[in-house]
């Protein structure tokens, strides 16, 4: 099997490489990167004017199965990560059950296997059903094929036994993903704490309800050389202490989520249930600060924390609505459109925190363009203006705030282990019906 990729801008940040060339692709990995290569492939795309890049790679991702498949199921979490660009997913255990044993991870991989599109790894519960008392067999989940261990969703309140899963995480050399959410100052509340909730009379969650544990787990983390990764970073508060524990050379990288860098908490003005997710959208001031530690590099990652809800769950009003948006067919858009494109980050930039960082983070293969690597790749135009149509996604869920919205940047071609698995909107093997 060749497929040759001609005279696109070949973006490779694990090799600093940003030039014009071609790309050959044989039996599912990397043959050659140069220019004019001529060949008789099997396949040849054109990708001029395009972006050829690593394979992206989505680190926090919610596929709702198994338990929750009205708002999400592996195959169609799949292809709305296809759609996104995306040739790695990372998937998170609130799931019903939780994954926390080996079933619940054998039962994802054969789905994964059926649905035959991208690398699905999954994330194992920290604790038994994320109930935060007992930990969960996490030797036996990395036996069966973990990534990491988080307790998304929920934070583990209980220091102590954190304490023991980071120790163990440290000793197991398998990274730590934190929810940060001091559940007994988030409360009930809805949207950020601050002058406006109190204006839109909504319950706030206060900015320490993140800072108090982002403060607490880098500590752990120091304490147990675990290797700490936090999730969703929300607030300034949270980028200072990441900034000052990276400069003290400490094992800590962060993500943040395209919403959080895209809007803030004025949004929430609308009372769109679908402005509504966990952490809330904060403040100017934080969304400056979110956007500087990307820029400095003290954010790693841009990861979706894709959290697909049914449209009957989040039509009950702001208050009652369930917290999260999707996010997987959006994120490339909104990389470009408000971080390259206003000059925060260069299309390198940006690439090496949707793909590079996050396959080092996990230690797996990915990230890279180099030859002999696998042939994941994704194919990207950054021109290509248009508006967001939720209506398009392949998601089974629609909840995000960003319908009707003009951006710039699609992706064009996923490519996941030498083979087209989207190739302009349309899927491998896909007919009419399957829509
Ligand atoms: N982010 C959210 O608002 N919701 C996530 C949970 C989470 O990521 O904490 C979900 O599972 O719905
Ligand atoms: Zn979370
Ligand atoms: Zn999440």
């Amino acid at each position: 099997m060749k497929l040759l990729i001609k005279n696109g801008r070949i973006i490779d940040p694990a090799s600093k490489t940003d030039k014009k060339a071609d790309v050959l692709l044989i039996d599912g990995r990397i043959a050659e990167v140069k220019e004019n290569i001529n060949i008789e492939a099997a396949e040849v795309i054109n990708a001029e004017g395009k972006w050829v890049v690593p394979g992206l790679i989505d680190i926090h991702v919610h596929l709702r199965e198994p338990g929750y498949e009205h708002k999400e199921n592996v195959l169609t979490g799949c292809k709305s990560a296809v759609m996104g660009g995306f040739t790695t997913i990372c998937c998170m255990p609130n799931t019903k059950p939780v994954i926390d044993s080996t079933e619940v991870i054998d039962f994802i991989n054969k789905k994964t296997k059926v649905a035959d599109l991208i690398r699905v790894l999954p994330i194992g519960s920290i604790t038994i059903g994320q109930q935060g008392k007992e930990l969960a067999p996490i030797k036996d989940m990395l036996e069966a094929g973990i990534c990491a261990i988080s307790e998304d969703g929920k934070t583990v309140m209980d220091t102590g036994l954190m304490e023991r899963a980071m120790s163990l995480a440290a000793q197991l050399n398998i990274g730590v993903f934190s929810h940060c959410e001091d559940h007994e100052i988030a409360q009930n509340g809805v949207m950020n704490g601050g002058e406006l909730a109190k204006r839109l009379k909504l319950q706030g969650i206060p900015s320490a309800a993140e800072d108090n544990i982002t403060k607490r787990d880098i500590q752990l983390a120091k304490k147990t050389g675990a290797k700490l990764h936090l999730c969703h970073v929300s607030t300034k508060a949270s980028v200072k202490y990441i900034k000052e524990a990276k400069l003290r050379g400490e094992n800590v990288t962060a993500e943040v989520c395209p919403h959080h860098f895209t809007l803030t908490e004025e949004a929430v003005m609308s009372k769109d249930p679908n402005t509504k997710m966990n952490p809330p959208l904060r403040s100017r001031g934080d969304v400056e600060e979110i956007i500087r530690g990307l820029k400095e590099g003290t954010i790693d990652v841009i990861a979706t924390d894709h959290a697909p809800h049914h449209a009957d769950e989040k039509s009950v009003g702001f208050e009652e609505a369930p917290f999260g948006i999707v996010g997987l067919e959006t994120a490339v858009a909104l990389g470009i459109s408000e971080l390259v494109n206003k000059n925060v980050l260069t299309p390198m930039e940006l690439i090496e925190k949707m793909s590079t960082n996050p396959a080092r983070i996990l230690g797996i293969e990915g990230g890279s363009l180099e030859v002999g690597k696998r042939g994941d790749i994704t194919i990207i135009d950054p021109e290509a203006e248009y508006q967001i149509d939720k209506n398009k996604f392949l998601s089974k869920s629609k909840n995000t705030p960003f319908n009707n919205r003009l951006v710039q940047g699609k992706v064009t071609h996923t490519i996941v282990a030498g083979k087209v698995v989207m190739e302009n909107g349309k899927l491998k093997g896909e007919t009419e019906n399957d829509r």
